[in-house]
């Protein structure tokens, strides 16, 4: 196996701006200056900030993945889609737990929007949140209701995912590799619930170190407190990648 460079293990990595407003994520921004990391907007700074921050991070050349986690009927989810598409966004997604219906429609948004010409004619990802990374076994069954393992209720959905049109799946690390094997290598794994070894688990349940998530193959890693929480962002994912390169 060939080992990953600087510049494409910075790229595996998708920084979580979890902020209340855009001063802070700008501030981040500034420190992570020059490396080539992805970019993820969440519910807390999309709703504060707004597709005018979207717009600032494509202006600045950035990758952006919108993760708003559309979970509504297909009808809602249809427009939702085709106005995240019209912000020109690399990658945003649903919830599985939608149905394939619901994700269909989904398609359907992006389709529209393309065809209506506002976007350049460019395609977002678009992928469906499995189970939370936050939900463990015992959560899956006892309090959501969900019978059988973690793994299985990953995989029913990441099927379902493929079957509807999507191009990958939210997952834990954990499950990569039973994903990949049942919906083919192509099929994007992107995967939170990574913690470098010592670091705070916080609200995560199922979790793996970076290099054991590239390991599995994972595609992507959202990594947002382990950078963002750090006294020294900067130092926190140079180290990150360091421990990345040369590992895949
Ligand atoms: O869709 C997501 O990005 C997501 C799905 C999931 O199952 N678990 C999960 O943690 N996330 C997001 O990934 C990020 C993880 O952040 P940290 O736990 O701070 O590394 C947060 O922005 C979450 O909203």
């Amino acid at each position: 196996m060939t080992g990953l460079t600087r510049e494409e293990a910075a790229g595996r990595i998708m920084v979580a701006l979890d902020y209340p407003e855009a001063g802070a994520a700008k501030k981040l921004l500034r420190d992570l200056e020059g490396i080539p990391c992805y970019i993820k907007v969440g519910m807390q700074l999309f709703y504060s900030a707004g597709p005018a921050f979207i717009a600032s991070l494509k202006e600045s050349g950035y990758r952006v993945f919108l993760d708003l986690k559309m979970h509504d009927i297909p009808n809602t989810v249809k427009g939702g889609a085709s106005s995240i598409t019209k912000l020109g966004v690399d990658m945003f997604n649903v919830h599985g737990a939608g149905g394939k219906e619901m994700m269909e429609a989904a398609m359907e948004g992006v389709d529209a929007a393309l065809a209506g010409g506002s976007t350049g004619g460019y395609r977002p990802t678009v992928i469906a949140v499995t189970h939370l990374t936050s939900t463990s076994q015992v959560v899956l069954n006892s309090e959501i209701g969900i019978a059988g393992s973690v793994e299985d209720a990953v995989i029913r959905y990441a099927t379902l995912a493929k079957s509807a049109g999507l191009n990958g799946v939210v997952a834990s690390p954990q499950e990569v590799q039973l994903i990949k094997a049942a919906c083919g290598a192509e099929f994007k794994t992107v995967t939170p619930g990574i913690r470098p070894a010592g670091a705070a688990l916080n609200d995560q349940s199922r979790i793996m170190t970076p290099s054991e998530a590239l390991a599995q193959g994972t595609d992507y890693m959202v990594i947002g407190r382990p950078i963002t929480g750090a006294a020294d962002p900067r130092a926190a994912i140079e180290s990150i990648i360091e421990e990345l390169v040369g590992n895949e």
